[in-house]
């Protein structure tokens, strides 16, 4: 890839192919017949039952979701085939790197928030390559066309500018004021406000400058989405747990997590425990590294890519022999035939986003099972510029995470979303002579410029960066990566998406969905949702054996 090269992910693949290093599969003695046959495209005529003597479990999707599934389902000595559509494992997690830098395309950072997080880092062995950033907590908001620090406590929250006296007030006042308007009408909070915007939760406490100064650029920051189209119980559920509890928010998060610290008390004190859970990391060598150590775990020969799954034929009963369908699709292996292959398992995790789903085609016994309760899905398009400045040409570096830009602020010409300070926190990320940035654009503030040309979005990242950080000049690197679509948005009728999951769960006979499209956009939320699945895949093959 040459300097200045625009790919787009639907185009080109810029990450080289695994060469994972086969493993040999465990043998099952135990047989059922299996019920499920998935039509997929590989390089290969093969008509396989899926070694027909083991429990066979296929995952279709890739993504950290798929991939934990697979490793924690294999690790229990079931047979599983991950399916993935593109030429490389990882969905929305990939790092590149070329003349000293290094940078991640999808998620930049996790955190450890749940508990499956630090205990798959230790299965897999890759504690010591955990790499926190610099000065993480120090994070930036724009006001007035500057960047302005966040202030992290009660203190540096009353000296800082970023909030008017009033608005000040109205957030230390919160517990007080909300609790007693709350008392007189406890039962009627749930019910009435049990769907409501993000904008409409956090104005009720805190008021409408928080919302533009605070909350709009956090959720911009964490899912692509804005105040007005989220939905609390979908965006916000463990804050809308507390207030149903306690009426207030930061009453309740303080008195939830003095509870939590007591219960903990007793316990011994284990590293795990010890160790801050909110931190956000990735790892020396970026991201990719939790990637290819789950796919090296997996195993080559489990692993499919450039295997599009195409097509779901369910029996009904149990012990006959697999169904067939032959659905053709074009494989991206260069040079190969395109011949599709049939392959029976026992139970399917589909992690594969909502959008591809409804492109499969779905049938039960002799019936095509029609999808037609299972709503669209929006997702969020983005655009990530990463860029870098030689040290000099930037007069006003700012040490910390990054920078997000309100959508109020946009006012003062600023259109980019928000900038990682990739280099700051993780200083070996780019030659000791210059400063690298990963520039976010789109969402659902701007759709239309995630899709811009390469030429527009360098023009508004180097003037929006000249503003905020003054970086002089042209950048001496810049890539360009394209998210068609990045983020699922939960908006107000998730829950619509969410039921019909559902369905699909009850009535395919060893159907199972997990994954971002279902449980959380973090990258811990969909470690969790893989794991959960397993074991719910396990207990699911026990039950029929
Ligand atoms: C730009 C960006 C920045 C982010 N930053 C962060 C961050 O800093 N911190 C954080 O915690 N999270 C972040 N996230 C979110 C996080 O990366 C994702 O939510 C998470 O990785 C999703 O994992 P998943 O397995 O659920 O889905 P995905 O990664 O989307 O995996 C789904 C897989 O299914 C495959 N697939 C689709 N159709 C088919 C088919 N028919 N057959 C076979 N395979 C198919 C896809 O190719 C894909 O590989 C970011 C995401 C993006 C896009
Ligand atoms: C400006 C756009 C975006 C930036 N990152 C993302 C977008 C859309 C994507 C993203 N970042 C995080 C998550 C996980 C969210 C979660 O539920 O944990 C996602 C989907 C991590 C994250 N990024 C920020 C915060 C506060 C978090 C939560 C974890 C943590 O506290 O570290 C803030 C943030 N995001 C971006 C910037 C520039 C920024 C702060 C200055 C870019």
């Amino acid at each position: 890839m040459s300097r200045y090269t625009a790919y787009d992910r639907y185009t080109s693949s810029p990450y080289p192919l695994l060469k994972l290093k086969p493993k040999p599969l465990k043998h099952f003695p135990n047989s059922r017949a299996p019920f499920l046959t998935i039509a997929m495209a590989t390089s290969q005529a093969k008509d396989t039952k899926s070694s027909g003597s083991g429990k066979s479990v296929a995952i279709v999707g890739g993504g950290v979701s798929g991939l934990t599934a697979a490793y924690k389902l294999k690790s229990k000595g079931v047979k599983v085939i991950l399916f993935e559509s593109e030429g490389y494992a990882g969905g929305k997690i990939r790092s590149n790197s070329e003349n000293g830098f290094l940078w991640d395309e999808g998620a930049n950072t996790m955190t450890e928030s749940e508990k499956e997080v630090g205990r798959l880092i230790d299965e897999l062995n890759i504690r010591d390559k955990q790499q926190f950033p610099l000065s993480q907590h120090k994070r930036y908001i724009v006001r007035n066309g500057k960047p302005e620090l966040i202030p992290s406590d009660p203190i540096s929250l009353i000296k800082s500018s970023i909030l008017s006296t009033q608005s000040k007030l109205k957030l230390l006042m919160e517990p007080f004021m909300w609790r007693s308007s709350d008392q007189k009408s406890s039962a009627k909070v749930s019910d009435e406000y049990s769907k409501e915007s993000v904008r409409s939760f956090f104005q009720r406490h805190f008021g409408k400058e928080v919302v533009d100064y605070l909350i709009d650029p956090f959720v911009a920051g964490t899912s692509g989405g804005d105040p007005d189209s989220l939905y609390k119980p979908y965006a916000f559920p463990e804050l809308w747990d507390l207030e149903k509890k306690y009426g207030s928010i930061i009453a309740g998060a303080i008195l939830s997590k003095l509870k939590a610290k007591s219960s903990d008390k007793g316990e011994k004190n284990t590293s795990v425990k010890k160790r801050n859970t909110r931190a956000s990391f990735s790892f020396h060598g970026g991201m990719q590294v939790l990637i290819d150590s789950l796919s090296k775990e997996v195993g080559g020969d489990n692993l499919k890519l450039n295997s599009k799954v195409l097509s779901l034929a369910y029996n009904y009963e149990a012990k006959s022999p697999s169904g067939t369908c032959s659905i053709a699709c074009g494989t991206r292996n260069p040079g190969t035939k395109d011949i599709t292959r049939k392959q029976s398992f026992d139970a399917v995790i589909m992690t594969a986003p909502v959008s591809s789903v409804q492109e499969m085609k779905f049938s039960l016994g002799r019936s095509p099972f029609v999808l037609d309760f299972l709503p669209k899905v929006s997702y969020l398009p983005f655009s990530l510029l990463v860029t870098a400045f030689k040290k000099e040409s930037v007069q006003r570096p700012l040490e910390g995470f990054g920078v997000l830009v309100p959508s109020i602020e946009q006012k003062n010409e600023l259109k980019t979303l928000g900038t990682l300070f990739s280099s700051m926190m993780f200083p070996d990320r780019a030659p000791s002579d210059q400063y690298l940035y990963t520039t976010f654009i789109g969402g659902s503030r701007n759709r239309d410029l995630a899709g811009a040309p390469l030429h527009v979005l360098k023009e508004m990242v180097t003037a929006d960066l000249k503003n905020l950080l003054g970086a002089e000049g042209e950048p001496t690197f810049i890539k360009h990566i394209h998210w068609k679509n990045a983020f699922p948005l939960y908006d107000k009728d998730y829950n619509l998406v969410l039921e019909a999951i559902g369905k699909m769960e009850k009535s395919l006979p060893g159907f199972f969905y997990a994954g971002n499209n279902k449980d959380g956009l973090a990258v811990g939320k969909a470690i969790t949702s893989g794991s959960k699945v397993a074991e719910l895949v396990m207990s699911y093959l026990d039950n029929k054996s």
